[in-house]
């Protein structure tokens, strides 16, 4: 069972934490040996950094816990959209070190919603989020606690966008420095039309390091990437469309959006991608994740893998039953 186990973490360091869970449950045949410190051994495994990196998951968190104040908050709805907020309004939502602490337990949470089918990421108070919190890098400027908190937030936002919900950025006044870096880790971004993303690093001596460089290549091209962070260009949702940088605008014509506040209108948006059965939404997800993250052979098999999960389902069958036409 050991050997068996080891090989499966290996392999599973792309794949979503529930689909090792489910994996292992059948290959033991008992469900308890599916522990909860299995489980967070199989979290670790889909970060990117270990002990194998001279990461040390706990004292970092200890160090992060020394800078207090403002909370991420999560709630989940019975829709299967999860609203995450970046809540610390007298700073402008900047990252404290325990917020940085609280969004990584707040994944946790998500990598556990088998209901969830949709994520939107917001900013308290009509602002997104101004970076990290400037009092705590000044108290941990040395360059070795500096790699290990990018460390601990590169594990996080990797988490974050490889969760099997279809998530976007709601970004309304700024997304700065690493709150631009946060938006990157959704597969979305929506912009409210006097909002502005702005990767502000250059302008602090810093290069990106929540893994947001590397993210914005994919989403915009390199060309835009090198644009965007040796200009420090300011992104209005004009330029965002344009660049791909943003999916869509907010404050459209009522029924374009929906109309409401704009994380009603965020959730009006999400829900075309997110109608269906949770399995259903969650297997699209992994399929685009694989074919985004992973080589093509890796990413086909991955696929063959998901498809086996649906195939002869409930949705499956229920489709087949009603002779569903698709006019
Ligand atoms: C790898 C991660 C790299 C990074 O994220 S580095 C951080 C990048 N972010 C920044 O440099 C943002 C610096 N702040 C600003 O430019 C401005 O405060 C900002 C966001 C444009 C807002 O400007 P205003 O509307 O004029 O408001 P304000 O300046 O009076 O700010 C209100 C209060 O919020 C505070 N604040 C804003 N951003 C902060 C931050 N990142 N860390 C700590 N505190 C921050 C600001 O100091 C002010 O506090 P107070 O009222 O003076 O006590």
């Amino acid at each position: 069972m050991h050997i068996y186990w080891l090989k499966w973490i290996a392999q599973c360091t792309i794949t979503h934490i529930s689909d090792c869970h489910k994996q292992l449950q059948e290959s033991s045949g008992n469900v308890h040996m599916v522990d909860g410190f299995s489980l967070r051994l199989l979290q670790i495994q889909s970060s990117l950094y270990t002990s194998v990196h001279g990461f040390n998951q706990e004292e970092i968190r200890e160090k992060l816990l020394a800078f207090p104040g403002g909370s991420i908050d999560l709630l989940k709805q019975d829709s299967g959209i999860a609203v995450l907020t970046i809540n610390n309004p007298s700073r402008m939502n900047a990252f404290s070190g325990s917020m940085m602490v609280d969004l990584e337990e707040q994944v946790n949470q998500l990598e556990n919603w088998t209901e969830g089918k949709g994520l939107i990421v917001q900013g308290a108070a009509e602002t997104f989020c101004s970076g990290s919190d400037l009092n705590a890098v000044r108290a941990i400027s040395n360059p070795q606690d500096g790699m290990k908190m990018c460390m601990f937030m590169q594990n996080t936002l990797t988490r974050l966008l490889r969760l099997p919900l279809i998530s976007v950025a709601l970004v309304e006044g700024r997304a700065l420095g690493g709150g631009a870096e946060l938006t990157t880790a959704c597969d979305f971004r929506l912009m409210a039309s006097d909002s502005v993303i702005q990767f502000v690093h250059k302008h602090m001596g810093l290069v990106p390091g929540w893994g947001g460089a590397a993210r914005l290549v994919h989403i915009v091209g390199s060309q835009n990437a090198l644009k965007l962070l040796g200009g420090a260009l300011k992104v209005d949702p004009k330029l965002g469309l344009q660049i791909g940088l943003a999916d869509g605008t907010l404050g459209g014509s009522q029924a374009e959006d929906g109309g409401g506040t704009p994380l009603q209108q965020a959730e009006h948006w999400i829900s075309r991608y997110i109608k269906g059965p949770a399995p259903v939404i969650q297997a699209v997800k992994k399929v685009v994740l694989s074919g985004r993250e992973l080589s093509l052979s890796e990413a086909l098999r991955t696929e063959k893998d998901v498809f086996g999960t649906v195939w002869g389902g409930p949705a499956n069958m229920q489709a087949l039953a009603s002779k569903s036409k698709h006019k």
